[in-house]
């Protein structure tokens, strides 16, 4: 459904729920790394174990051009480009999708990748995430993954990439600083084979 429509996260975003709807007390883990660190491949792993619901930011926002948005264009050229969307439409997009999931714990991928995107989940969410993982991986091995990926993505292409590095160093590392600083950060080491990786990533939902 397009964005335009009034959503029940409209009305809860006003206040005008009676009482505090589930997913407003969920818990959250945030998903963070460079562009082909390895995010979704270890989030599509975590759910086959762990009760969580697995949203990627970039997934939710390529649905909404699809869908017919009036927003489309703007978020394909933006994503074209390997700039950040307006943060009111990414948290309105999660807000949606975890309003419409039915559970309480949530692995959201790509997300928060600027300061802004944090700021506006917080105001609008009121969640503070358990704790954030980071995937750790050298810029090489970054873009031969993204090289590789073939999923037909339009931004998976050496220009695009190189702008989406900039922006990852220039406005999400700030965040995982900010997480590591509040002490919720967990450093993974991304460049392993990715059964490596999932294995020190799941010593972290055990517990
Ligand atoms: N540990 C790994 N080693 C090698 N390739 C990997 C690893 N993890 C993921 N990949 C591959 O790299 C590409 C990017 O992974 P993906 O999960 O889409 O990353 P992200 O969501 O962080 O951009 C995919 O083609 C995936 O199969
Ligand atoms: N929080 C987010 C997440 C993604 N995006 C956009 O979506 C693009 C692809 O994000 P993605 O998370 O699917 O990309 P990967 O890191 O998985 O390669 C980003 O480069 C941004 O243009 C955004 O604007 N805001
Ligand atoms: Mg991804």
């Amino acid at each position: 459904m397009a964005l335009i429509m009034e959503t029940p996260v409209d009305a809860l975003i006003k206040g005008e729920h009676e009482s505090p709807p589930r997913w407003k007390k969920s818990t959250v883990v945030f998903v963070l790394g460079g562009p082909g660190s390895g995010k979704g491949t270890q989030c599509a792993n975590l759910v086959k174990h762990f009760s969580y619901t697995h949203f990627s930011a970039g997934d939710l926002l390529r649905a909404e051009i699809k869908s017919g948005s009036q927003f489309g264009a703007m978020i394909q050229s933006m994503i074209v480009d390997g700039r950040i969307v307006p943060s009111e439409i990414t948290v309105k997009l999660l807000c949606k999708a975890m309003e419409e999931s039915g559970n309480d714990k949530f692995l959201i991928d790509g997300f928060p990748r600027n300061e802004e995107n944090r700021i506006v989940f917080e105001n609008v969410a009121n969640i503070e995430p358990a704790f954030v993982l980071f995937f750790d991986c050298p810029e090489e091995e970054l873009e031969r993954r993204i090289m590789s990926r073939n999923q037909g993505r339009e931004d998976d292409n050496i220009e695009t990439i190189k702008k989406r590095f900039k922006v990852f160093v220039e406005s999400t590392l700030p965040i995982i600083s900010y997480y590591e600083s509040k002490g919720k950060l967990r450093k993974i080491n991304a460049a392993k084979p990715s059964e490596e990786v999932f294995e020190a990533v799941k010593v972290l939902f055990a517990s």
